[in-house]
């Protein structure tokens, strides 16, 4: 694998009530970045949370924080993400008409570009976007909520995207984001992924943030012997 293993705890199913311990436990366990959801009741069937959050959580962590904007018209908010601390912004294909345009945006706002792209959308379609990528987010659910179980279909769009990054030459972090747990990562790994996003497995894990963090990387390491 090129691209280091990286791991990005999903806020999503943190206890909100003490966010900013639950983020520096996160990072003291060796979580690599922050996954920061975002959520408008309109692309998605659901309201997360949005900038003021993320400027509290800003202060609580020194680790990249990635933003994933499930929202329709994401081009009036990007520069207002980056102001309030994101490191890297992904839209979704399927919310943006002019894509090429808001990646663009995205890089002039200082943040690393990224796009998302839902389960039912075929890799395709981010063919004529490749150069511009610095990261992809293969939706291995519908998104919208967490904790739910991942969908198999996604392990070849995966495979079809790094083969398609490779071709173009680019580095590019491929994430995977819903139901993300040691079953479903080595799978994941060995198809070319090497972010984990991870909500449940993380922050619910029953014996704390440490053990779930760690139990990712073992299950990641599975993967990556298997690919080498
Ligand atoms: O973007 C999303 C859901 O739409 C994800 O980032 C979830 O937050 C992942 O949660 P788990 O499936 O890991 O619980
Ligand atoms: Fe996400």
């Amino acid at each position: 694998m090129i691209n280091k293993l990286k791991i990005a705890p999903s806020v999503l199913a943190a206890d909100f009530t003490r966010l900013g311990e639950e983020v520096r436990a996160a990072e003291q366990a060796g979580a690599d970045w922050i996954h920061f959801d975002v959520m408008d009741g309109r692309f998605v069937p659901n309201i997360s949370i949005g900038v003021p959050v993320l400027q509290a959580l800003r202060g609580a962590t020194s680790l990249p924080i990635d933003v994933h904007l499930m929202i329709v018209e994401p081009d009036q908010y990007i520069p207002i993400f980056a102001e309030a601390g994101a490191n890297s912004i992904s839209v979704h294909v399927e919310a943006c008409p002019h894509l090429h345009r808001t990646l663009v945006s995205i890089a002039q706002a200082g943040c690393r570009v990224g796009v998302a792209i839902n389960p039912h959308t075929p890799a395709i379609m981010l063919q004529e976007v490749m150069p511009l990528l610095d990261i992809i987010n293969v939706m291995t659910v519908d998104p919208g909520f967490g904790g739910q179980s991942f969908l198999d279909g996604s392990l070849s769009k995966i495979a079809q995207l790094r083969a398609m990054a490779q071709a173009v030459g680019r580095d590019i972090d491929i994430e995977v984001d819903g139901g993300i747990n040691t079953e479903t990562t080595p799978r994941a790994v060995e198809a070319g992924a090497n972010v984990l996003i991870a909500g449940t497995t993380i922050f619910r894990h029953k014996e704390g943030i440490q053990a779930g963090v760690d139990a990712l990387r073992a299950a990641a390491s599975q993967g990556a012997n298997s690919t080498s």
